[in-house]
């Protein structure tokens, strides 16, 4: 027999797979050309739970990965753990040696013999192999210096094939823990857009047109108004709504650490940089990237960040080849762009890129109807958060007062009043007595708004009017204490008015 060539094909089988139970098994159909092997097994194993782990089992018919762990006993334990060199042991019958007994056992193996070879690589003891075959005394000591000269190549295998198992766990844990912050994402942020189907009925029906393109967006709006919540909006109804949805803040970045969070950076690329990281546009692709604050972005990052817009690509800092990046984008600000390209604090090119499709989301003042719904909501929502027992309910005169007052904060300010009024209510009814009318009596911007609805002021009074109903009726809407009968209605068409005031009922309601 030609040693050389034997080594250089049980090589190449053995190292031939990823899937270590395919290679042992396309070796054991080889081997058993010289040697008299019927099955072949790799074991692992583990000091710290004091088990060793069949982890690959090969008949002649097929190949298995498996996970039979066995507890050994210490003194086996000594015994593998003073192991540090090549050893190769001939043993006549697997039942009556300690250390190999409890496995045979799990095998169906004690009458078997074998060859076993701990599977040694720079010193360290890695696992170990099997030869085994039905019946006693079956190898000799030719086999046995044949195993030993395979010793590198198994333990090169094994070492390989779990490392590979383990990175493919752990991909598998990564996708998951991925897919499930993403879906945390999505509720925390692709929360209901209340005000949808009235007071951004318009934005809604621009977000739908939008939404299945890759068109960047441009949303603008004061602070507050709810563009990251249309964002999401758009991101959820797109054809990308399982990717990623990531939001950059372009106010909050520091100016010295724009380009490697936003394009990342290479290991080393600077003092600091220990390993590589991909930055806010390498994460997005494949999903929408959202430019918060688009106004706030330094000149030298608005270049670069057209360049990616033309380009699909980017450059990590200390990174030499450019990378695709498939995204969509969607830009927000509350600053007047405009008036910033004529001072040119903004870019005009980068402008027009952003600006393909502008939707302006209007301020809470000037779609005033929806506030009943919002309170309602951010109620309910509050109330959750603080683990509330009860709904607290909202005083007499409370929506009246809210509505007067001008809301400069928006969305975000009423959300704030609203977690305020909660913590100083006690179990009381909502006053919202902060909400000051000397800041009403400033607040001319209200009177606008009253000419964009449909007959907004006849709603506004409609929805004043049956949200106290309701109050006093503690929500029902139908029945003998219900709001349809005092308000001489058909409790039907109650609801639908309701719906489409944006007043929740049902469980939306509680
Ligand atoms: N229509 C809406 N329905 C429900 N919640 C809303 C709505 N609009 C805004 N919100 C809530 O109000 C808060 C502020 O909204 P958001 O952060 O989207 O505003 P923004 O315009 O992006 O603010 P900024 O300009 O300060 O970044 C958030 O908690 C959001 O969930």
């Amino acid at each position: 027999m030609d040693e050389k060539n034997f080594f250089r094909e049980v090589t190449l089988r053995i190292c031939g797979s990823l899937e270590i139970e395919k290679a042992l098994w396309e070796c054991l159909l080889y081997i058993r050309q010289f040697i008299p092997a019927s099955h072949m097994a790799f074991h692992v194993y583990h000091r710290d739970l004091g088990i060793i782990e069949t982890v690959a089992h090969a008949t002649t018919e097929t190949g298995k990965a498996l996970s039979i762990r066995t507890p050994i006993s210490p003194k086996a334990r000594r015994q593998i753990e003073e192991q540090r060199s090549v050893r190769v042991r001939l043993i006549d019958r697997l039942g009556d040696n300690a250390v190999t007994r409890p496995v045979a056992r799990q095998l169906g193996a004690l009458n078997l013999s074998a060859i076993v070879m701990d599977l040694v690589l720079e010193r360290t003891f890695l696992g170990i192999l099997s030869v085994l075959n039905d019946g006693e005394n079956k190898f000799d000591d030719i086999h046995i210096r044949l195993m030993r000269c395979l010793n590198e190549p198994f333990a090169i295998a094994l070492t390989n094939s779990l490392r590979f198992r383990e990175l493919s766990h752990l991909r598998d844990l990564l996708a998951d823990d991925n897919r499930y912050l993403q879906d945390e994402l999505r509720k925390m942020a692709g929360e209901e857009i209340i005000g949808a189907d009235f007071g951004l009925r318009g934005v809604m029906e621009l977000v739908r047109q939008v939404a299945h393109l890759d068109s960047p967006v441009l949303l603008l709006g004061e602070t507050g108004t709810g563009k990251e919540v249309v964002a999401n909006a758009i991101h959820n109804l797109s054809l990308r709504k399982d990717g990623p949805f990531i939001k950059v803040n372009c106010g909050a970045i520091p100016e010295n650490l724009m380009d490697s969070e936003l394009f990342g950076h290479e290991k080393g690329a600077f003092t600091g940089a220990f390993s590589r990281k991909r930055g806010l546009f390498e994460r997005a692709h494949g999903g929408t990237l959202f430019l918060d604050e688009i106004g706030e972005l330094p000149p030298e990052a608005q270049v670069r960040l057209l360049r990616v817009l033309q380009e699909k690509e980017i450059d990590r800092v200390g990174g030499s080849n450019p990378i695709r990046v498939d995204i969509r984008v969607i830009a927000a600000t509350h600053r007047d762009l405009e008036a910033m390209l004529t001072q040119r604090r903004f870019r005009e090119d980068l402008y027009f890129r952003l600006r393909v499709f502008p939707i302006s989301i209007p301020p809470l003042r000037e779609r005033i109807a929806d506030l009943p719904a919002l309170v309602q909501h951010f109620i309910q929502k509050k109330s959750r958060d603080m683990k509330l027992d009860r709904l607290p309910m909202l005083a007499p005169a409370a929506i009246d007062r809210l509505m007067a007052y001008p809301w400069p904060g928006n969305v975000r300010e009423l959300e704030n009043a609203v977690e305020r009024a909660l913590i100083l209510s006690r179990g009381k009814p909502l006053t919202f007595s902060d909400i000051r009318p000397r800041a009403c009596e400033q607040a001319p911007a209200i009177q606008p708004e009253l000419k964009q609805t449909e007959s907004p002021a006849l709603d506004i009074v409609m929805a004043r009017h049956i949200r106290r109903v309701l109050d006093m009726c503690g929500g029902r809407v139908e029945g003998p204490r219900g709001a349809a009968l005092i308000l001489d209605i058909n409790p039907s068409t109650l609801r639908k008015r309701m719906k489409k005031l944006g007043i929740p009922f049902g469980r939306k309601a509680r």
